[in-house]
């Protein structure tokens, strides 16, 4: 199983993800160049014909039903049944509306001529195998109702496979969410660039598998449109060539930087120790622990190859403070949050005075929350990364509605606070103070349980003292997800415990060849 599907991003361009309004500049562009609206309309058809009797082989799909939209979603997926019906496919129509753009009205009567049947019942494709999805792409402006609305309901209690054309309809392309109704897709085959709407965590189980089907763009009309926004792309496998995996012969620990990971206490054990398994993969030069007295001994037991410093603890069993003698500045990367509790915030303001590249997780976090600290940390002058999840996010910035976009709501996070975001997620998204937005495109909902976070902690504090702290964020957020993937492959979606999980990530990136 392709971990990740191939990208047919044949221009070296970033891979965008695009807003409706962005794909529709682009695409007018091309028009305007000379392009016909009707050729690339074919061109499309014929793409997405080949594709789908790749995954609906007709010996097991004989008989397709193609929904047909009015505008020129519905012109694609004529092209794709006519098509399909000359390669010998049986092909019924449902196309309950009146009136279609001229585009479309022409395929239609050009179908009928060739005897393909068209009906106004979605009863009608009862009998079918599998379900063309033409209604409506990144033109739907309002939500479904009425008969259409009725008959996309009867579609999804029908549980047939179906393959959405650019985006499942009823979807909204920048949102991602349902307007009225969408259908459930299996597949959905994106056009040309990925859409917004298509990244977002609640859309994911209308979506099915999206695949991306180049058709075409030439990298000038992109570049002209997005070239000088802050770029909003996913994270690719070429994030693995970007890990610290080439050393000189002639290097020692120190200088394969020295990360610190600060948590854990009597109430929360497991997390920090979970941080520390990670990040000793990463291959820091050295690791120090700082953790409650009475856990240095869990720490040591699991992870000697660490420095762990046992700090005074509070009756609680929480860190009361961090040893005086603790020099933050021997550090490249400190990560602070697993298991902590918020019994402390002296601790989070000693690291948030530092001059240290610092990313706080967890209850370092909560703590961040609370006071003027989040308001203060647009002064702080070192990198610093928050990686919350959505829960933590709403405390820490309960304005911001990340529901609907939570790519925009970390972009605007990031832009307020000066630090980068991770908005962990099914579709994590990362956004740097510029503006700038990465999602994460592939991960598993093996993950979806207590400790991955921690685990990705963890290879951020280990990576953040061995790379450029953007970069090191990107390649954090790349190798967990994949990790996650890799074990889920071997182990079930229910076999990935955090503990699994650090098991895989040697093996993750082992699994990719290293130029
Ligand atoms: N541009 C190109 O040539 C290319 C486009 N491509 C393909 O075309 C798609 C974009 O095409 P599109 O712009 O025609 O929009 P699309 O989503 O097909 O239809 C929207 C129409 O539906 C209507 N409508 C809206 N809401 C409604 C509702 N609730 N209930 C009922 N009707 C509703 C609305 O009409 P209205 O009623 O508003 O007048 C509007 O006309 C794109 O996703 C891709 O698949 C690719 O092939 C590349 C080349
Ligand atoms: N449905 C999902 N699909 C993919 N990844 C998920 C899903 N749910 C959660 N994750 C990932 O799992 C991790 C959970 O992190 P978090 O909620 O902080 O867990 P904890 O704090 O308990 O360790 C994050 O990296 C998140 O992106
Ligand atoms: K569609």
């Amino acid at each position: 199983m392709p971990v990740y599907p191939s990208d047919p991003y044949p221009y070296d361009l970033p891979p965008y993800i695009v807003t409706t309004e962005e794909m529709r500049q682009i695409e007018g562009r091309v028009f305007r160049a000379g392009m016909p609206i009707a050729a690339l309309m074919e061109k499309v058809g014929q793409l997405l014909s080949q594709r789908i009797q790749e995954l609906w082989p007709q010996n097991r799909y004989p008989q397709l039903g193609v929904l047909v939209g009015p505008g020129h979603n519905g012109g694609d997926a004529l092209v794709v049944a006519r098509e399909l019906m000359l390669r010998g496919y049986g092909v019924i129509l449902w196309h309950p509306f009146r009136r279609a753009k001229p585009l479309t009205a022409d395929h239609l009567r050009y179908a009928q001529s060739l005897g393909i049947p068209v009906s106004p019942d979605i009863n009608d494709l009862g009998h079918c195998q599998g379900i063309i999805d033409g209604l409506f792409g990144f033109g739907l402006e309002r939500p479904l109702t009425g008969e259409v609305l009725e008959s996309v309901s009867q579609l999804n209690r029908w549980q047939k496979a179906v393959i959405s054309i650019d985006i499942p309809s009823g979807l909204d392309s920048d949102r991602g969410t349902v307007l009225g109704g969408a259908i459930k897709a299996d597949h959905t085959l994106c056009l040309g660039l990925r859409k917004l709407g298509l990244m977002q965590d609640h859309a994911l189980d209308v979506i099915g598998k999206l695949e991306l089907i180049d058709i075409g763009l030439p990298a000038k009309d992109i570049t002209a449109i997005l070239g000088d926004r802050p770029p909003v792309q996913c994270l690719t496998p070429a994030l693995w060539q970007t890990l610290p995996l080439r050393r000189s012969p002639s290097t020692h620990k120190y200088r394969q930087g020295h990360s610190l990971l600060v948590g854990g206490s009597a109430t929360y054990g497991g997390s920090i120790l979970l941080a520390a398994l990670a990040a000793r993969e990463t291959g820091v030069g050295m690791l120090s622990v700082a953790v409650p007295h009475h856990l240095k001994p869990l720490i040591l037991g699991q992870v000697p190859d660490a420095l762990v410093i046992g700090c005074p603890e509070t009756k609680n069993g929480a860190i009361a403070q961090l040893p005086g003698d603790l020099d933050l500045g021997r550090f490249q990367g400190i990560g602070c949050g697993p298991g902590l509790t918020t019994e402390t915030p002296a601790v989070v303001d000693q690291l948030l005075d530092s001059s240290c590249p610092l990313a706080l997780d967890a209850d370092g976090l909560n703590l961040l929350a609370q006071g003027d600290r989040l308001s203060q940390l647009v002064h702080r002058k070192a990198p610093t990364l928050l990686t919350p999840h959505g829960g933590e996010f709403s405390r820490l910035f309960p304005s911001l509605i990340q529901g609907a976009n939570r790519p925009l709501a970390a972009r605007q996070a990031a832009q307020e606070t000066g630090a980068m975001i991770l908005l962990k997620g099914a579709r994590t998204a990362i956004a740097n103070p510029t503006g700038q937005i990465w999602i994460n495109p592939e991960s598993t909902p093996a993950l979806a349980r207590g400790g991955s976070g921690d685990v990705l902690t963890g290879l951020l504090a280990g990576l953040w003292s061995q790379m450029e702290p953007l970069s090191a964020t990107l390649a954090a957020t790349w190798w967990h997800s994949q990790a996650g993937c890799l074990a889920a492959q071997e182990n079930t979606v229910l076999g990935v415990n955090a503990w699994r999980l650090t098991n895989y990530l040697i093996p993750a990136l082992r699994s990719h060849p290293i130029d």
